[in-house]
């Protein structure tokens, strides 16, 4: 008897994932997501669509273990995030996270922002100040290292915040809305940028988006509806 060859969906490897999870806001009041199913595999990219307030950035920040789900498991590679040692050593070596406003600290300059999840992860100063310069250089940012955030525009804040979740070499970028808050152009520059860094490195990408041109031009589109996710489709 013959071994069935294994189809190209069992090759590829699982990320993320979530598993009949829920989460509610206010001691249940706030019903956001009611039994989600999720895959990420491994090097696709995926963006997460759905109207406003469907439970994209809630979902988002689970797969990150930014915050735990009232029931259900969420897993990175293969390990579920409650019982992971520590939710933050995720963030700090597995997962990039690009918030929806970016989150940077205004007052510091660019390279100071981005430099902070290296110093949490103990990564070597001169070994994060060349990934920096290389990021930078990709980005067309590196004439803007000593400049404080408040001083950049929004598309370089969006491509700050793209260094600096990448800074720490993750096998999975989690963006949530990365280019939600700029001009159409900027937007497709941006974007650009991110497909292109995250193709390199071979990273994952689960993105949040209302802009389904972009949406499009990910591996795979899934949609977010009621608190749940419906079929994904070919993007
Ligand atoms: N910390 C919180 N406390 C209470 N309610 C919250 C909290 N965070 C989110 N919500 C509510 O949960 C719902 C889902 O929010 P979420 O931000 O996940 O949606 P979204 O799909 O990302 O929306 P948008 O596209 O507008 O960013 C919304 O009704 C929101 O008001």
């Amino acid at each position: 008897m013959t071994t069935p060859m294994p189809t190209i969906e069992t090759q590829r490897r699982i990320v993320l994932r979530a598993k009949d999870v829920w989460k509610s806001y206010d001691e249940g009041a706030i019903s956001v997501l009611n039994g989600v199913d999720f895959v990420g595999f491994e090097g696709e990219t995926v963006a997460l669509c759905g109207p406003s307030g469907c439970g994209k950035s809630t979902l988002l920040h689970l797969l990150g273990g930014l915050d735990e789900p009232d029931r259900g498991r969420v897993s990175v590679n293969s390990v579920e995030i409650n019982r992971h040692r520590s939710p933050l050593r995720l963030l700090r070596h597995e997962i990039g996270f690009v918030f929806q406003l970016h989150n940077l600290i205004p007052d510091l300059t660019l390279e100071e922002n981005c430099l902070i999840p290296t110093v949490a992860a103990g990564i070597a100063r001169t070994t994060a100040l060349a990934r920096l310069r290389d990021l930078t250089e990709r980005t067309g940012l590196s004439h803007r290292l000593g400049h404080r955030i408040q001083k950049l525009s929004g598309g370089e804040r969006q491509r700050t915040a793209l260094c600096r979740a990448l800074m720490n070499q993750p096998r999975i970028l989690l963006a949530d809305e990365p280019t939600g808050s700029l001009d159409e152009g900027t937007s497709a520059v941006v974007f650009d940028l991110l497909l292109d860094l995250v193709a390199k490195e071979g990273v994952t990408l689960v993105m949040a988006t209302h802009d389904r041109a972009l949406a499009q031009r990910c591996d795979r589109l899934v949609e977010m509806h009621d608190g749940r996710i419906y079929e994904p489709q070919s993007a």
